[in-house]
């Protein structure tokens, strides 16, 4: 396998780890479909088979192209080819529109850092990642202000205009805070006191429910609800539960059923896990190859 091969395969491990870490708070696992009534378990396997192909496309755009401005149309591009195999894959169900994203700048910072024999550190690729999408706040919802477009704005967009929400947008512009700051930190912490990694990758999903703007369960439960009862509750169950055992396996199945009557659903959150488990096998499979740690 060449580098960019290796990537892809990062990249895939990734989102079906993601998908298989069970139990969720809302969120599709191998229980069942939490609080989304349109896909399963199964539509998620297609999709992630579907995109397979295509990560390591964007991360040879990285190895080979280094000015962002060049790359970013590149990117763009192959993104809108993996968003039609997904829904084409899932029936028209939007399962990894956010991750095709986010992941994409991802495998590109990887690919950077690679070509520049630099090491391949979370923090570092998060860095490198941003630069692709440096201003677009202000470039793609700022302006929705002045100049509101035609079309019907999305979730995020309506979002940003209604309560100042950067969501996907703001994270990857800051160099992915949630990720580097808490998800991966979380990650290894769990995994060095002795957590399996789906121990370790839930403990990391309930850091990124805390952390990021998830316009998935803003746009779902409104804005009010995420500040004033979910975050608090995530905040709780991390503060209650340090250790794992079936108490707290329990509490994530009672938080479940909670999200699933509300139909909250922490997408966003679910969308970082998959970025937060592609740079923990990006800084393993450092470890193992010749490339910089
Ligand atoms: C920039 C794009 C990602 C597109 O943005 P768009 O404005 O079209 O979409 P957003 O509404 O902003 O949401 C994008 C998805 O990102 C995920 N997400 C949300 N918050 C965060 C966060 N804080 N960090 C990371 N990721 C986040 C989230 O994905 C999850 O939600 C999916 C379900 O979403 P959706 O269908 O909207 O929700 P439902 O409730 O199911 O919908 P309804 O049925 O009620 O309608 C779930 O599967 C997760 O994947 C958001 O959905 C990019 O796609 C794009 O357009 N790029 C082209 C332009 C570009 O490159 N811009 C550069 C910008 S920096
Ligand atoms: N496991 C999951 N459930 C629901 N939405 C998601 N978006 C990304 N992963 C998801």
């Amino acid at each position: 396998m060449n580098d960019a091969e290796l990537l892809g395969t990062a990249a895939t491990w990734a989102l079906l780890w993601e998908v298989c870490a069970t139990p969720k708070p809302g969120l599709v696992d191998r229980g069942g479909s939490g609080a989304h009534d349109d896909m399963t378990f199964g539509t998620f396997l297609r999709s992630a088979s579907a995109l397979a192909p295509h990560w390591s496309l964007q991360a040879r755009i990285g190895i080979d192209v280094e000015d962002p401005g060049k790359a970013m149309p590149l990117l763009r591009e192959r993104g809108r080819v993996m968003e039609g195999a997904m829904l084409e894959a899932t029936g028209g169900v939007n399962t990894h529109k956010g991750l095709i994203f986010a992941l994409s700048l991802l495998l590109w910072g990887t690919g950077r850092l690679l070509a520049r024999k630099e090491s391949l550190r979370g923090r570092a690729i998060a860095r490198e990642a941003s630069r692709l999408v440096s201003g677009c706040v202000r470039a793609e919802l700022e302006t929705l202000r002045e100049t509101p477009p035609a079309r019907p704005l999305s979730h995020g967009e309506r979002l940003y205009l209604r309560h100042g929400v950067t969501g996907i947008r703001g994270e990857a512009e800051r160099g992915f805070p949630s990720l580097v700051e808490q998800g991966l930190p979380t990650l290894n912490r769990s995994l060095y006191d002795g957590g399996t990694l789906e121990e370790a990758a839930l403990d990391a999903l309930l850091a990124l429910m805390e952390s990021c703007e998830d316009s998935n369960v803003i746009h779902r439960g409104g804005f009010a609800f995420w500040k004033e009862r979910y975050l608090p509750l995530v905040r709780a169950l991390r503060r209650t539960h340090l250790r794992w055992d079936d108490a707290k396996r329990r509490a994530l199945e009672e938080l479940n059923e909670r999200f699933k009557e509300t139909r909250v659903s922490p997408g966003g959150a679910a969308d970082l896990l998959a970025c937060v488990l592609f740079l923990h096998e990006v800084e393993q499979i450092a470890l193992q190859t010749s490339w910089q740690q």
